[in-house]
């Protein structure tokens, strides 16, 4: 797609979340299918998958790209795997919440589906490893765009000592010319699409 969005511009940053959303919507079965499968061969290609222990993911919604094969591949790689569930209250506020192949689910206010949640096995985002998180739009630079809520630039906001990865993931449909970050948005060292992996940050 070729749209420049203004900083501040909420106007239009409303209007392009709308026409990417339609757009990964309107992905067919076997594209989704494919763009999983890639993504799988992609993240265990690159060095950072295999020194995280911790790795948080999400559950795909709305076109999103569905990660849901990939979750199989992470407990039979023996990683300890994590779903977002968003607090009761505040509001704002999302934990991480441990899954295994028995979890149990349900819809959360979005009607997202979302591991029950349980405290003992939550993990804070500073002390995860990887995070593939949602992208609703990117562009080249890693600045991103997400659902709106800023529920992931609350969580990773204040985590500046030990930062997690931070890697998006979307279809590459959804890369848009440029994007200009909001001061609140947390910089992506990453983005995996179905066509590659691409790394913003060293080490
Ligand atoms: N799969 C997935 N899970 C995720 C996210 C995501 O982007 N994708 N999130 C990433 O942050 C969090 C949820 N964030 C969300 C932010 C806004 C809306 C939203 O505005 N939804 C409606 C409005 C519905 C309503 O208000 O009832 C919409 O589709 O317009 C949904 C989820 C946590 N879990
Ligand atoms: N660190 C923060 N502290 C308080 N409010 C924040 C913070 N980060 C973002 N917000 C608020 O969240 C709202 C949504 O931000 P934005 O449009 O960037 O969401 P997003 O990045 O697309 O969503 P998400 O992070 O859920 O993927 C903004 O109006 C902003 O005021």
């Amino acid at each position: 797609m070729n749209l420049n969005l203004a900083p501040t511009d909420l106007s239009n940053r409303r209007l392009l979340r709308a026409q990417l959303r339609k757009l990964r919507r309107s992905l067919s079965a076997v594209q989704q299918q494919q763009a999983s499968l890639k993504v799988i061969k992609h993240l265990r290609s690159h060095p950072w998958y295999w020194s995280a222990q911790h790795i948080a993911l999400y559950q795909a919604a709305d076109g999103e790209l569905n990660l849901a094969p990939l979750i199989n591949v992470l407990l039979a790689d023996k990683k300890m795997v994590y779903l977002p569930v968003l607090a009761k209250w505040p509001r704002t506020q999302m934990s991480f919440q441990r899954i295994t192949a028995d979890s149990c689910y349900q819809a959360n206010r979005f009607g997202l589906a979302e591991p029950l949640s349980n405290a003992s096995q939550q993990r804070s985002a500073w002390a995860l490893d990887l995070v593939l998180m949602p992208l609703v739009g990117f562009d080249k630079q890693g600045n991103r765009l997400g659902m709106g809520g800023g529920f992931y630039d609350r969580a990773f906001a204040s985590v500046r000592v030990k930062q997690p990865k931070l890697m998006g993931v979307a279809h590459s449909v959804q890369q848009v010319e440029q994007l200009t970050a909001a001061a609140w948005d947390v910089p992506l060292d990453a983005v995996l699409t179905e066509q590659q992996l691409t790394v913003f940050t060293t080490d």
